[in-house]
């Protein structure tokens, strides 16, 4: 069934629910939206994503993908390609696969974030001041074999993530087309109201 999306939300293409949470609350109000983009690397291969440790500035301490404001002059792509590159040292062939709507109270801008994804890449994955990148498993279980001499991958920890994170990673994962909104308290860490659809169940 496709549903009404929550303000903010722009898709063309019919989104069927997902994950949905709050439904008490209003979405909060907003005056300005910021543009901004965040990317994954997904080797569906070795059933693997590089996230990164983010050091500084908000959102320090949690895993996420690699990205950042999209600058006046560049397309979401543009923007996309180069904090890859600043954030992990790395290039790949990124596509746009959903959008992220964000929001907490009393900020003024919203944040709309052009969500990309690639299953490869090239050059060497490099920590940088912003981002310490790792690997985590795509499996929700511990892997039972690996080569010898690496390390196991941990899952992805999604008590070290954005707390809406976890009701929109599997559609990424899944390699669905999706689009979501999400509010949070004052704090700017406590999910408050949330939803999540893909374009196909
Ligand atoms: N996976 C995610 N889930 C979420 O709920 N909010 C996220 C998110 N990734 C980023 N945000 C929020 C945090 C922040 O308010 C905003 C932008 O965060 P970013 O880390 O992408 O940008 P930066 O502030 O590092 O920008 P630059 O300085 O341009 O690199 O979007």
């Amino acid at each position: 069934m496709a549903s009404e999306l929550p303000p903010g939300i722009t898709h063309l293409q019919p989104l069927v629910e997902y994950s949905a949470g709050g439904s008490e609350r209003e979405w909060t109000p907003f005056t300005k939206i910021k543009q901004y983009t965040n990317a994954f690397i997904i080797d569906k291969q070795e059933g693997k994503i590089l996230l990164g440790y983010k050091k500084r500035g908000i959102g320090a301490g949690y895993f996420n993908g690699f990205g950042g404001k999209v600058e006046p002059g560049e397309t979401p792509a543009e923007a996309a390609s180069r904090e890859l590159q600043e954030e992990a040292g790395i290039d790949a062939p990124l596509r746009e696969c959903g959008t992220l709507f964000f929001h907490v109270p009393g900020l003024e801008n919203a944040f709309d974030i052009h969500i990309f994804v690639a299953d490869e890449y090239s050059g060497m994955i490099t920590e940088t001041e912003e981002m310490r990148p790792q690997w985590f498993s795509t499996s929700a279980m511990p892997p039972t074999t690996q080569a010898p001499g690496e390390p196991a991958l941990l899952p992805i920890q999604y008590d070290h993530m954005w707390a809406d994170d976890i009701h929109w990673f599997p559609l990424l994962l899944a390699n669905k087309k999706f689009a979501g909104r999400a509010d949070f308290a004052d704090d700017g860490k406590t999910l408050m109201k949330w939803w999540f659809g893909s374009e196909d169940s």
